[in-house]
């Protein structure tokens, strides 16, 4: 496993912009990051199992969604016998990068592992998006993944680095520019 200088763990609720944020900060750091999603070893897994594509699966698609909560029940009972076993896998894969961007943290279980393995070199963000904001971004509840730990498990964590708000673009340049400060070197 490579060593980053820095690993900025990102959370947010579904639609909120995790990835938008992640590839923005990661085209402005041209060149000194990579994104690692926990996800990942799990799109993987299916991708091969069900004669998938990966990338269908990665992208902001509907195979994501058609898949989601079949692949979400399969994680926990991975998580279960392991919990930072995928957090594990993403960084296995991961590029040897100044910083890492972890773009879909979503648990508790996620953070300590991070913290436990990385240490000081760990900062985390959480985006807060307005629900109408995500709606517009194509959410709806879903019995099942919206109401479940995978959506919820850091609704009430209340230690993050920082928190930035991702309605619109206006505020854009704003949470870049926070976030270049908070992965600081
Ligand atoms: N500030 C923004 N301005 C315009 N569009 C945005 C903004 N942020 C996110 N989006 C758009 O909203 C959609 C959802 O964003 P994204 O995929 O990054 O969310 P996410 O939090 O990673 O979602 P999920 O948890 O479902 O993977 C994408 O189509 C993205 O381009």
């Amino acid at each position: 496993m490579s060593c980053p200088n820095r690993v900025l763990l990102i959370s947010g609720k579904r639609k909120s912009g995790k990835d938008y944020i992640a590839e923005k900060l990661c085209t402005l750091l041209d060149g000194k990051c990579c994104i690692l999603r926990i996800s990942e070893p799990i799109k993987s897994y299916y991708a091969t199992t069900h004669n998938l594509s990966l990338e269908a699966l990665m992208s902001d698609g509907p195979l994501k969604e058609k898949y989601r909560k079949s692949m979400t029940e399969w994680s926990e009972e991975q998580r279960f016998k392991d919990p930072g076993c995928f957090c594990e896998a993403a960084c296995t894969k991961a590029e040897a990068k100044e910083l890492w961007i972890v773009s879909d943290v979503r648990r508790k279980t996620d953070m300590e592992w991070f913290k436990k393995t990385y240490g000081e070199k760990i900062r985390s963000v959480r985006i807060e998006t307005d629900l109408e904001t995500r709606k517009d971004r194509g959410w709806n509840f879903v019995e099942g993944i919206d109401d479940t730990i995978g959506e919820c498990g850091l609704d009430d964590y209340d230690s993050w680095d920082l928190m930035i708000n991702n309605n619109s673009d206006d505020t854009l340049k704003e949470n870049l520019q926070s976030l270049v400060k908070l992965i600081a070197i």
